[in-house]
């Protein structure tokens, strides 16, 4: 897969240089490249922002810079806008395992009050183009958008994590446990701090494990997000369970 991403911030990406994405890029696993959307500015200033029409707080970004950022970038090669906005459709795991199996994926960031309209409309033209947000909250621009979505898109391919399977059996996946959030992990030592690591886990009973977590993570799921198992009555949980 090849990423471009467009950001008048480039250096906002240089986590993408690390850990599992950076391995995967050093391997040619994937290709990721950060452009400078100044490099399309052609004024003494590098101006990308001007006035909004019709008035207004703040500035929005010019259509021109994008508009030829877009043609170079993607030159004709069939590729995949994703533009972060606030008013964007609302980005889930459905998505990143939709748009993992995408060849080209192009990530623009807008900033200011957001990228002039006109620039998803010119390259909506030539390819998809989508506009999604990653949640109910304000940032100051697609950057941060972008590095989530990048990450939750490429862990899902494959050699990218090293471990399938724990993509595969991730909550949130349309796979996995439904749509349960993870319960609770543990790891050595057994005791620690006065708590001791759940007995079944210790047992070597499968049958036995994987129902105690699917219970910790029905539990979970309800206390935490019921929105995604629809309410469950506090009855069902036991005092323990509403305490954390
Ligand atoms: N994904 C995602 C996002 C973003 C996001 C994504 C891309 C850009 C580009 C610029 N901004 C800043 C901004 C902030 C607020 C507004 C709304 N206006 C403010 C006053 C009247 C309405 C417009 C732009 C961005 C924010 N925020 N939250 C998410 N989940």
């Amino acid at each position: 897969m090849r990423i471009d991403i467009i950001s008048i911030f480039p250096d906002y990406f240089a986590p993408l240089d690390l850990s599992l994405i950076g391995r995967a890029r050093a391997s040619g696993l994937l290709d990721v490249r950060v452009h400078d959307l100044r490099s399309w500015t052609h004024d003494r200033h590098n101006t990308v922002d001007d006035t909004p029409y019709g008035g207004g707080p703040g500035m929005v970004m010019k259509p021109e810079p994008w508009g030829e950022a877009l043609d170079e970038v993607v030159a004709g090669a069939p590729a995949r806008l994703i533009l972060p906005t606030p008013s964007g459709r609302p980005f889930r795991q459905a998505d990143a395992e939709r748009l993992a199996g995408e060849e080209r994926l192009v990530f623009g960031c807008g900033r200011y009050e957001g990228i002039d309209s006109r620039v998803a409309a010119d390259a909506a033209l030539r390819m998809p183009v989508e506009e999604v947000s990653i949640g109910d909250y304000v940032l100051n621009g697609g950057e941060s958008a972008t590095l989530v979505m990048v990450e939750a898109i490429t862990r899902l391919l494959p050699g990218v994590l090293g471990n399938t399977e724990s993509a595969v059996q991730d909550s949130f996946a349309s796979g996995g446990m439904e749509n349960l959030v993870e319960g609770p992990v543990y790891t050595k030592p057994v005791m620690w701090r006065d708590q001791e690591v759940p007995p079944v886990l210790l047992s070597g009973n499968h049958g036995a494990v994987d129902r105690w977590r699917r219970d910790q993570a029905l539990r979970k799921t309800a206390r935490n997000r019921p929105d995604l198992v629809g309410a469950m009555p506090e009855e069902a949980l036991d005092r323990r369970d509403r305490e954390v």
